[in-house]
């Protein structure tokens, strides 16, 4: 785990308090494979096939894919509602299978459905919530909570009478209730507008900042990209990739360079060929290059010395879209059609 990672400031729960060392990986799942059954006409499926993780202690870790990847599949393991077909897979240190209660005790889930009683106040679901956990009242952090997830002053309110950005945090903070070191979050803010999304993600950065280790799964590259230290790419139930975000960012590096000439062109002029432009319009010239390489200036020159005047110019920088393209490149979807795994993907 790295070095500057913060401890957890909050008691563990008491179910896992007697733990004599913390794990190194809050989460490690070991040639992990689910094969639903069939149902009807509708043969069995391998949703999950050979996964391989270990998520560090303090991290916030993104789990990207789309639609019908895997990802519920692999969380509803972990969290004791999937059975898994085979492999390992331990929470906090506790094997899933022989630790039950203790890997249980273990992991907080957000699911994606905003199923909140709306009669109740946050303070009074948060009690129940702990009540169902079982954590003694005197153990109980309910007013901390709240605080850290901004809801203090919605305490007493009826949780009818908050916004849908409350109500998400008010999820978040129900599945907090027995203190868990791991908590998971499916698909945060799907359907939540660039404000909302905005204020959860620090508030998310705020509980992992105090110790909490953070699974999220989602659809939102951009989310993944900004909010996620390490990122896997699951597709078609295998993890494609899983390394750190900015080395994932690094595999392509690679930068686009798009001119927009003043007048248009029949061929590339000889000053440019060097650059291996592509002549995407009569008047529009796109340089690709290594970041590293930094050419710009030589290209800027060249386009001088072949006498062309520049209208425009922009640049685009490699992102995830552009890993998760290349990684999955030539996927078959379920409908089988080529190249599909970006369908279920938004930014
Ligand atoms: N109970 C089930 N019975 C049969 N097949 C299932 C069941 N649950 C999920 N699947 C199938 O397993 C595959 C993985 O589904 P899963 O829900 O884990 O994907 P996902 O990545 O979470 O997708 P989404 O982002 O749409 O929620 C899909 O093909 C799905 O149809």
């Amino acid at each position: 785990m790295p070095k500057d990672q913060p401890t957890r400031t909050m008691p563990a729960a008491s179910t896992i308090a007697s733990q004599d060392s913390l794990p190194d990986n809050a989460v490690e799942v070991v040639g992990l494979g689910k094969t639903y059954r069939s149902a009807g006409k509708t043969g069995p499926k391998r949703a999950l096939d050979d996964v391989h993780l270990a998520i560090p202690r303090g991290s916030l870790f993104g789990l990207l894919g789309p639609n019908g990847a895997g990802k519920s599949t692999l969380i509803n393991i972990l969290a004791g509602l999937v059975n898994k077909s085979e492999g390992t897979a331990r929470i906090w240190g506790y094997d899933i299978d022989r630790q039950t209660r203790q890997s249980r005790a273990a992991i907080g889930v957000v699911p994606q459905e905003l199923n909140i009683d709306p009669f109740f106040t946050p303070r009074e679901l948060l009690e129940l919530q702990a009540g169902l956990y079982g954590v003694p009242p005197r153990e109980r952090m309910t007013m901390e909570i709240l605080e850290i997830l901004g809801l203090a002053d919605k305490a007493q309110a009826y949780t009818r009478t908050l916004s849908g950005g409350m109500r998400r945090r008010l999820m978040v903070a129900k599945a907090m209730v027995h203190n868990p070191p791991v908590l998971v979050l499916d698909e945060p803010t799907a359907g939540v507008d660039i404000e909302l999304r905005q204020q959860l993600w620090g508030r998310v950065r705020d509980l992992n900042a105090l110790g909490t280790t953070i699974l999220l799964t989602t659809h939102y590259l951009e989310e993944a990209e900004e909010l996620c230290d390490t990122i896997a790419i699951i597709n078609h139930g295998k993890v494609i990739a899983c390394e750190p975000t900015p080395k994932l960012l690094r595999r392509l590096d690679s930068k686009e360079l798009q001119v927009q000439l003043a007048r248009p062109l029949e061929a590339v002029p000889e000053p440019l060929e060097r650059f291996q432009p592509e002549l995407v319009a009569a008047d529009r010239l796109v340089f690709r290059y290594q970041t590293s390489q930094s050419p710009v200036a030589e290209i800027l020159e060249a386009l001088a010395k072949a006498d062309l005047r520049v209208q425009d110019i922009r640049t685009d920088e490699a992102d995830l879209e552009d890993i998760f393209l290349q990684l999955t490149r030539g996927a078959h979807s379920e409908t089988g059609a080529t190249a599909p795994a970006t369908a279920g993907v938004a930014r």
